[in-house]
This record gives structure tokens, C-alpha cells and sequence, in this order.
């Protein structure tokens, strides 16, 4: 199976490539009008036909050559007659930006796979149920999304088949919590094997024999793919010689691989057949699907649309959204790298990053680039941040590394939705790497997560001691250097600290150095480890995140979960989820789940922690109440999935942003 093939000149219209997505186009037709793999559901007396998202994606973009176009208006007016009241707010550049769908009381609308009005039947139909059956059913209703999508997550890492940090458990997890919303959903991400005993996780995922040839790097190279379904997602993986090496996702113990580029751009490619090629549970996913790319490493999707498969009439209906989880990482290579890109030649405006004069190496360096997520934010159909704070820093100077003046010249379709997280992975009362099990209502089992941590670390076993811990890469963005510089004043007082992180190997020698030197106060973990991160998550009683920035974060929602108070910079994500402590509100009972400080200097962040300590020591039930608010608060993923389905209804009412 061949991908398109894009060269230096663009085929005419009925060239051999064109004809084969033609075929797709049309097979892919047929075969959503077959499946209705909108569902049917009934409860509680009403039926309720999901209506099948790549009709209403085909029939919203209008003006389309496709079998699908022209439903919309139909289906707009239906919904009228039936009393639906359909209001989209639109901002200056006719972007959606809000949506109301008001139901007309006693009836339910039915739209079924074909877009027909099938029926419309009153609750008066539903006189054989009870009262409480009819309860259930509106809270089951409730959970499941009123329009569902076929969704595409491409990303270079999904726990638990790869993880190097909260990339990985994002799309580990968004992808479920859709799913169960009743939304079709592929995570796309390669097949690494690294000769470990972990390439034993993808045992269960089975060789789906459907090879593609992409044209890239000035040749042929040919990808399979490998599939499982579980937990109503479809995990696909990219297979090729490059991601089969020693190492983790990017690199190894010599640094970051040199053919990045290669593999992703490679990725991309793949992510973008999927959907055409791949049968899976007996049905593409078509053309109509709402990709959702995370980050640089997925960036040439939309940029792939837009160039490679618009122009021959495949894709026409499909959207995408880029997600940025860090927009430090951008994926810039030499400009002489973009003919390898299987892209036109024409659209190297799209990547075209110059650097400035200061930032050039040399007097014959020309600062010409590629810039691979600067690509995917001027072709993606709408952008989304990881926290509504983050969304707007990256629009500054000081957030933007670069890019703020094009995040802002889009900040129409830019929006932030704060992550979720696996509140079945992370939960104190049943976490597997934890001894001891403890809730909100029982704190008991904290105090032994405490000790046995302790015990493991072989630090002196004192319940009474506060136990502060770090937990992430050992980088600039999660303010190491800072850590470094105040560790000796910070144990100058009777704390114990514990830190573990894998990266920069300075850092880790420095962990090494200040354990010797503290033997009864600082253990430093260098390494990637799972269990042990859950058991300092638990054992801890403060978390210290002094993130230079931190488009969400992770471990502060994780920390708060385990009744672990958390002592962060006021930035991006954690300024928007961690609520400072105040004593005196509530009539004294107090409010807030930690503390957030500001600026990020050695004072600020000392003179915070000190406040935590003592309050850890003199001010018991002060603690308590803090640890169990923060416990308390929801963190699941489904209210950040119902903010995606928003963003998903204002993709699709907009026209694609280049078709
Ligand atoms: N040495 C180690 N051993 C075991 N586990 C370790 C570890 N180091 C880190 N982890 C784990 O990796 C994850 C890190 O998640 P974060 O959100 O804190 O940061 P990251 O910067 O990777 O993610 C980026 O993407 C996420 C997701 O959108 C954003 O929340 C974040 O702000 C952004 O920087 C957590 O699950 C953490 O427990």
C-alpha cells in the first residue's frame, strides 16, 4: 500500500495517487453509511441514535464535493422544527467561540447515522418506567456526549506503552475518558522496543499486516502497523526499524537521537493512513476525523492535511487540533532538511523560522530553519493549552519562547482546558504501589506511607519530621537549578527531603554529592521509576514544584490527590489549580490547598516553604484541613472531557482553517 507521494512538481488531479484516495474517499462513503457505528441506545422509554460524527463533520464544513455535504442545513432546520435553538457566538473573524443547543422540553431529538430525523417520540412514551429507573437513565445520559466524534490522538508517547513524562499520561488517559463518552477513539504513537523486558507491553497488540510506503528523507520507507483494543480505544502502533533501539522515546544515555526528525516525520505520515487503511473492528475511521496532535513531535499532521491530502479532494471534512504540552520543545532543524519532509516545496513557508541575529552561531549562519510546531500552529484548525494560564503566557514575550506574536495572531481559536488525571491509577485508598491504603475520611494510612518511605529510603524513621519531596525531570523548565541553590538552607532546618528525577546528568551528580553530605536528611533517586513516584507521592507531606513554567503539571493534582500539600510557583497550571492556603476564611476553618508563590527567587521559595513546615508542625488541624480539601477536589478527567467536546462542536462549525 502506497502513501501519497508528493514530489517536486504536484500531480494533476487524476494522477495514479489521486484515483487511489478517490477510491478511499468513496469506500470510506459507503462504509459509514453501512456501520452506524453511531450507536443506538435506549433508556428510561427514549431513544436516543447517536449521530454519527463524520456525517455532522462531513455536512458542517458545507461547500464540500463529498457524498456528505449540504446535511447541515437540513439538519439545522430539523432541529428548529423541533425546537432546538442552535446559537453560535462567533468573535470578529467569524470563528465560533460559543455554542448553546437548547432542547425543547418533552421531546428528544433523533438524527440517525443517515442525518434522517428518525424520531421523535415524547417522554409520555416512557410510561412503563419507573421513577428511579428514569433517574438512572438521565445521569447515564448525562455521561455520555451529545455528539460523538471519530478521534484521532497522535503522540509520541501514551502510558503505559511509553512514558517519559505527563505527555504520556495525558494520552494515556484523555483517550479513555472520550471513549467512554461514547466518542470512537484512536491513539496513534510508535512501536518502541528498546530490547528491555518493558517491550513486553506490547504483547497483546497484534500485527494488523497492513504496510504503507512513505515518501520521505529521499526515499521509500515502509511502515506497519500493530493494534489493540482496550478500554474502547483503539491503540495503534507505528512500526518501523527507527523506533527499535536502547534508550527511551528521544534518546539515550548519549543524548537526544539524531534522526528525531526522521522518526516523527515518519509518525506523522503513518497518522495520517490510519485512518484511511486501517479496518479497524471491521471499519475505517474515514476521512472525516478530528485529529488531535500533541505537541511538535505529531506537528506536520495538520501541516500533512493542508498539503499533502486537501489538494486531491482527501481529507476535505477532517479537522485538527494541536494540543501544546510544552512549547519549549518546537522541533527545529536545518532549513536544508525540509525537502526530506515529503511535503511541497511550496508550502516551506509554513515551517520557515528564521532565528534572530542574536540567537545565530556564527557570522555565515543565516538563522534559516524549519520549525516543525510553528508549522502545526499555522495550519491546525484550533489550539489548545494544557491550563487556561498557560494559554495565555505563551501569548507574552517571556512564555512565547519565540512563537508569541503567532500564538497571539491566533488567539481566537486558542484555549486552555486544565488536564485531567487517572484518578484509577492515582488513588490512595487502592494504589498498588502503595502498603498502606488511606481516603479523606480515613488519614491513618498516611503516617505509614510515611514511615515505610522512610524505612525504604533508610532515613531516620520520624512521623514528625515534614518530608518534602520533588518529582520530574531534572531540567530547567521544573526549576532545578533553584532547588540546588537553596538545598542548603532548606536543610539547614529539621526537614528530611527526597527528590527523583532523571535528565540532566550535572543534576544527578549533584543529588549523589548532597546525599552524602546529608546522610540523615536528603535521599536523591536518579531514574525513571513508577512505584517509587507513587510511594513518595504518598509518603510525603509536601510536594515542592518551583517550575520555571508549567503549562499544567501533574504532580501537584497527583500530590493533592494523596493528601500531600503542595508548594508550587505561582505559574501557568499551578497557579490555576493550586488554591493558597488561607487560615482565617471560612470563619476560621480556613481555605486553600497549598501554596503558590511568587517570584520564583531563592527567598520567595524558602520563605514559603518555612511557612508550610511550621504550619505542618504547630498547626495540626490547619494541615489536616488543607490535605483534605485538596483531596477533595475533582481532578477526573471527565470535566476536562466535556470542556474537549465543546472545543470539538466549534472545530467542526468552522470551515477548515486551510482547505
Ligand atoms: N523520574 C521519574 N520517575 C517516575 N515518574 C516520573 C519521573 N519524572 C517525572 N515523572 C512522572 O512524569 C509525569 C510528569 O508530568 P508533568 O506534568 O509534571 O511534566 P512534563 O513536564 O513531563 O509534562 C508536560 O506535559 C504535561 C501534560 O500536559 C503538563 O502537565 C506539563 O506541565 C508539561 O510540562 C508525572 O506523571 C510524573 O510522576
Amino acid at each position: 500500500m502506497e502513501s501519497l507521494r508528493i514530489s517536486g512538481l504536484i500531480p494533476p488531479c487524476n494522477s495514479i495517487s489521486n484515483v487511489r484516495h478517490s477510491r478511499i474517499l468513496l469506500l470510506n462513503s459507503k462504509v459509514i453509511g453501512q456501520q452506524g457505528f453511531a450507536s443506538l441506545w435506549r433508556r428510561g422509554g427514549s431513544c436516543r441514535r447517536r449521530m454519527s460524527l463524520s456525517l455532522r463533520a462531513g455536512s458542517v464544513s458545507g461547500g464540500n464535493e463529498s457524498a456528505l455535504g449540504g446535511l447541515q442545513e437540513e439538519e439545522d432546520k430539523k432541529k428548529k422544527e423541533k425546537g432546538l435553538v442552535l446559537g453560535t457566538g462567533r468573535d470578529v473573524s467569524g470563528s465560533a467561540i460559543g455554542l448553546h443547543l437548547i432542547p425543547s422540553s418533552g421531546e428528544t431529538q433523533v438524527i440517525d447515522s443517515s442525518g434522517e430525523d428518525a424520531t421523535t417520540e415524547t417522554v409520555e412514551d416512557a410510561t412503563t418506567v419507573t421513577e428511579e429507573e428514569a433517574d438512572d437513565t438521565d445521569e447515564k445520559e448525562e455521561a455520555l456526549a451529545k455528539v460523538t466524534y471519530n478521534i484521532v490522538f497522535v503522540t509520541s508517547e501514551a502510558a503505559p506503552y511509553s512514558k517519559t513524562g505527563g505527555l504520556a499520561d495525558v494520552c494515556g488517559s484523555l483517550p479513555i475518558a472520550l471513549a467512554a463518552r461514547g466518542h470512537r477513539v484512536m491513539v496513534v504513537s510508535p512501536r518502541y522496543l528498546n530490547g528491555t523486558s518493558l517491550d513486553k507491553i506490547y504483547a497483546s497488540a497484534v500485527d494488523l499486516d497492513t504496510h504503507v510506503k512513505i515518501y520521505c528523507f529521499g526515499g521509500e520507507q515502509e511502515v506497519a502497523f500493530f493494534h489493540q483494543y482496550r478500554e474502547r480505544v483503539d491503540w495503534v502502533f507505528v512500526d518501523h526499524p527507527s523506533f527499535h533501539r536502547p534508550g527511551n522515546p528521544y534518546g539515550d544515555i548519549y543524548g537526544a537521537f539524531g534522526d528525531n526528525q526522521f522518526r516523527f516525520t515518519l509518525l506523522c505520515h503513518a497518522a495520517c493512513e490510519a485512518p484511511l487503511v486501517l479496518p479497524l473492528g471491521g471499519y475505517t475511521y474515514g476521512e472525516n476525523s478530528l485529529f488531535i496532535v500533541n505537541d511538535w513531535h505529531a506537528g506536520l499532521v495538520p501541516v500533512l492535511l493542508a498539503a499533502k491530502y486537501r489538494p486531491y479532494g482527501v481529507y476535505k471534512d477532517a479537522r485538527s487540533i494541536l494540543v501544546i504540552h510544552n512549547l519549549a520543545h518546537q522541533g527545529v532543524e536545518p532549513a536544508a532538511t525540509y525537502k526530506n519532509l515529503g511535503l511541497p516545496p511550496q508550502w516551506y513557508g509554513a515551517l520557515e523560522w528564521i532565528f534572530p541575529t542574536w540567537a545565530r552561531t556564527h557570522a555565515l549562519d543565516t538563522g534559516e530553519a524549519v520549525n516543525i510546531l510553528k508549522g502545526a500552529i499555522v495550519t491546525a484548525d484550533r489550539i489548545l493549552t494544557v491550563s487556561q494560564g498557560y494559554s495565555w503566557e505563551i501569548t507574552t514575550g517571556e512564555g512565547g519562547y519565540g512563537l508569541h506574536e503567532l500564538l497571539s495572531s491566533r488567539k481566537s481559536v486558542l484555549n486552555g482546558i486544565t488536564n485531567g488525571i487517572d484518578v484509577a491509577e492515582w488513588d490512595p485508598s487502592s494504589d498498588e504501589y502503595i502498603d498502606f491504603h488511606y481516603s479523606a475520611d480515613d488519614l491513618s494510612g498516611k503516617v505509614k506511607c510515611k514511615v515505610a518511605l522512610q524505612k525504604e529510603l533508610d532515613l531516620p524513621v520520624r512521623p514528625d519530621c515534614p518530608l518534602i519531596g520533588f518529582i520530574g525531570r531534572l531540567d530547567y523548565q521544573k526549576g532545578i537549578d533553584l532547588i540546588r541553590l537553596t538545598m542548603p538552607e532548606i536543610l539547614q532546618d529539621d526537614v528530611q527531603f527526597v527528590m527523583l528525577g532523571s535528565g540532566d546528568p550535572q543534576y544527578e551528580n549533584w543529588m549523589k554529592a548532597t546525599e552524602s553530605a546529608y546522610r540523615n536528611k536528603f535521599r536523591g533517586w536518579g531514574g525513571f521509576n513508577v512505584p517509587i513516584s507513587h510511594r513518595i507521592t504518598a509518603g510525603c507531606d509536601i510536594l515542592l514544584m518551583p517550575s520555571r513554567f508549567e503549562p499544567c503539571g501533574l504532580n501537584q493534582l497527583y500530590a493533592m490527590r494523596y493528601g500531600t500539600v503542595p508548594v508550587v510557583h505561582a505559574t501557568g497550571g499551578l497557579r490555576d489549580t493550586v488554591e493558597n492556603f488561607n487560615p482565617y476564611a471560612q470563619g476560621g476553618s480556613g481555605e486553600g490547598t497549598g501554596w503558590a508563590f511568587s517570584p520564583l527567587t531563592k527567598e520567595s521559595m524558602l520563605g514559603t516553604l518555612r511557612v508550610a513546615v511550621q504550619t505542618f508542625k504547630e498547626h495540626k488541624s490547619s494541615w489536616e484541613g488543607l490535605m483534605k480539601r485538596g483531596m477533595q477536589k475533582d481532578f477526573t478527567w471527565e470535566s476536562s472531557a466535556v470542556k474537549y467536546e465543546q472545543v470539538f462542536e466549534w472545530v467542526f462549525l468552522d470551515p477548515p482553517y486551510i482547505g
